[in-house]
């Protein structure tokens, strides 16, 4: 028997923006910093938090029905989850991410329309053109965009330090490193590799910083450069991980040919996107991915792994393969 038709789904994913704002408020309070070092009752946390008497308890007791918080006899704490990764002060915190998407991709999203019928980006000084121009200008934007990354990459970079055969290979780099998660991940999982980070200068302290707080200013060098300018070091393995999706498909290829140029024979090109499915019609966070890119860059789009596939034969690699990482996310690898 076919199920009656509801409007249940469709009104309840029409205002799902309202989940996501009350758990990215939560997060710039620091409802769950707040809980870190131990449960709290409502007037503590009311005072604590700064909240309005007005908006407290609907807003503690939504994050608790929401399941991000708990509650018993009217003590609040954070879940298990919510204390791992959303606690600022962990090493496992993946909060950036959403700091970023509260501080910048809220408001831009709210222009998806006129996204749609221009194809023109959205976000904050948009008059600027370039997505990084505009972020780099600004030295905190900078910093919060680049922790962001390391939230979008912590589990990707986990996978690919443990699906991919790392034994056969000494060197790698990371292009387009952001803070370095892929390579503090990469060389804490094997001792035997030694790698670097390349990106654009401005980002050079702060990928130095999370190196030396990971203890791996030994094995983790960093180089700067604009790799539409710049030869890209030489290594056994180059890994591009949100790279490619923030540009059009002439300058999607131009960086895949420049992989192929810079790896020796044997080398391998690992690729790491929330890969939209072949059929594009399942991974719908891979087809909205491709939506915030058209939000945030000029040209930029979110691909399939036969996307990829076929472009990195283009450029010359021999064999190609796709493989799942966690989540969405995906990797392709090709071989030269
Ligand atoms: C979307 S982030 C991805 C960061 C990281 N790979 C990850 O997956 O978390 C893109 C990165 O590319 C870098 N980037 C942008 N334009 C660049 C250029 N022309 N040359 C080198 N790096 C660039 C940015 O600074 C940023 O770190």
């Amino acid at each position: 028997m076919t199920a009656k038709p509801s409007p249940e789904k469709l009104l309840a994913l029409g205002l799902s923006f309202w989940n996501a704002k009350a758990l990215l408020s939560a997060v710039e309070i620091g409802v769950f910093d707040a809980l870190a070092g131990g449960p709290a009752d409502l007037p503590a946390l009311t005072k604590k938090l700064g909240l309005h008497p007005r908006s407290a308890r609907d807003f503690l007791d939504a994050l608790t029905a929401m399941k991000i918080l708990k509650r018993e006899d009217g003590i609040y704490a954070n879940t298990p989850e919510t204390d791992l990764f959303l606690v600022r002060a962990r090493p496992s915190y993946v909060g950036g991410l959403l700091e970023m998407a509260n501080a910048r991709l809220y408001a831009s999203w709210g222009h998806l329309t006129e996204a749609l019928r221009t194809g023109e980006r959205q976000s904050e000084n948009k008059e600027e053109g370039d997505l990084f121009g505009a972020l780099y200008a600004d030295p905190d934007r900078l910093r919060g965009f680049l922790a962001a990354m390391s939230g979008v990459s912590a589990g990707a970079a986990q996978a690919i330090a443990e699906k991919f055969p790392w034994r056969d290979y000494k060197t790698f780099v990371d292009v387009g490193a952001a803070q370095g998660m892929v390579p503090v991940t990469l060389a804490s999982a094997h001792p035997h590799l030694s790698g670097a980070g390349f990106d654009l200068p401005a980002v050079g302290p702060i990928f130095s910083d999370f190196v030396a707080a990971n203890n791996l200013s030994d094995r983790l060098q960093f180089h700067p450069g604009d790799f539409f300018k710049d030869p890209l070091p030489k290594a056994d393995v180059i890994v591009m991980g949100h790279i490619l999706h923030d540009w059009d498909l002439a300058q999607k290829r131009q960086l895949l040919a420049k992989a192929y140029e810079a790896l020796p024979e044997g080398g391998a090109l690992i690729v790491y996107e929330a890969l939209i499915d072949d059929d594009r019609s399942e991974n719908a966070f891979g087809l909205l991915m491709s939506l915030n890119m058209l939000i945030e860059t000029t040209g930029g789009f979110d691909y399939s792994g036969a996307d990829c596939q076929g472009w990195m034969q283009e450029a010359g690699f021999a064999k190609t393969r796709v493989e799942h990482l966690v989540g969405p996310d995906s990797m392709v690898i090709g071989y030269k």
